[in-house]
């Protein structure tokens, strides 16, 4: 018999950008020191591991050391906390996809019930409090306002794509562009201006497929591809959509709308007003085991 007496694994994902989730419900089963930048290289590793492009660890936010330093007063209602990683081991601020899987976790392990979920709760992440529900479309998150970052550019395959720099908790650099996506070679991270990004950018190359006013407000469908900062290319990012949404809207002059964002995982659909930005989309869980100590070493 294989020995799988390691720590409880899951895989799941969300459109197809996919995540390691190390439950960790009392904090003591992967402390930061344990969780190092190596062991969340290897885990995501696709041949020596079990390949995903990041790795969540589900915590309690009071077990969490700088919690209190991200969430302040929020920290008394944020019973858990989503510890995002990029798969080269590198912590990020805020992951669409990622906490939509996270929150499934959570239902599908009896750590929150259905009722929260449909109400919503807010989870802890670097990026701060973000509420998450379940509702009858998928799960949703609130992410907040985006934020402009100013004008930027990729350079990727000798061509330059102007951009709009867009905060979504974490960075992104959303270029708008007529260029067929599928002919773009994303095996090579797209050149941006580091004084722009000290920390790195996550960049979406998105065309606009159509934008409308009708009855019920602006709608707009967009389809991008996405590098993603301490990855590489990625099926999808939900970060990433709703920066998309958002720069697609505002280049018509628009602030609020309800945009379909095509990845090329799926489908995720982003309702953007002033104040707020709503991701909705699907999340799974592709498989539940346990690390093997002849693995883990
Ligand atoms: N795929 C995620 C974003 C993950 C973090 C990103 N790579 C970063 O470093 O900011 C998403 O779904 O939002």
């Amino acid at each position: 018999m294989i020995d799988a007496s390691g720590p409880r694994v899951l895989k799941g994902h969300g459109t197809q950008n996919d995540f390691v989730v190390l439950p960790d419900p009392d904090g003591t089963v992967w402390p930061e020191a344990r969780l190092d930048a190596t062991l969340v290289r290897r885990l995501c590793d696709r041949r020596e591991g079990l390949g995903a492009d990041g790795v969540l660890r589900v915590v309690p936010s009071a077990c969490v050391p700088d919690a209190a330093d991200v969430l302040g007063e929020a920290l008394a209602e944020c019973t858990w906390f989503m510890d995002h990683r990029n798969a080269d081991g590198s912590y990020a601020e805020m992951c669409g996809n990622g906490i939509r899987l996270y929150l499934h976790v959570l239902l599908a392990e009896g750590l929150l019930d259905a009722e929260q979920a449909r109400a919503g709760v807010l989870v802890g992440t670097r990026g701060g409090p973000r509420r998450v529900g379940a509702g009858a479309e998928g799960y949703w998150v609130d992410m907040g306002p985006a934020r402009p970052l100013g004008r930027g550019e990729a350079q990727l395959g000798g061509r330059s794509y102007p951009g709009t720099g867009v905060s979504m908790g974490n960075p992104h650099l959303v270029c708008l562009t007529d260029a067929a996506l599928d002919s773009l070679d994303l095996t090579v991270a797209p050149a941006v201006d580091p004084a722009l990004f000290p920390d790195g950018v996550n960049v979406e190359l998105v065309n606009v497929l159509s934008a409308q006013e009708g009855p019920g407000g602006t709608t707009a469908h967009v389809r991008l591809r996405v590098s993603e900062r301490g990855v590489g290319e990625t099926r999808s990012c939900g970060t990433g959509a709703c920066a998309a949404a958002w720069a697609a809207l505002d280049a018509g002059g628009r602030t609020s709308g309800t945009v379909t964002v095509d990845v090329p995982g799926g489908r995720l659909s982003v309702e953007v007003s002033p104040t707020t930005t709503v991701l909705t989309g699907p999340a799974v869980v592709v498989g539940a085991g346990a690390l093997t100590p002849e693995w883990l070493g």
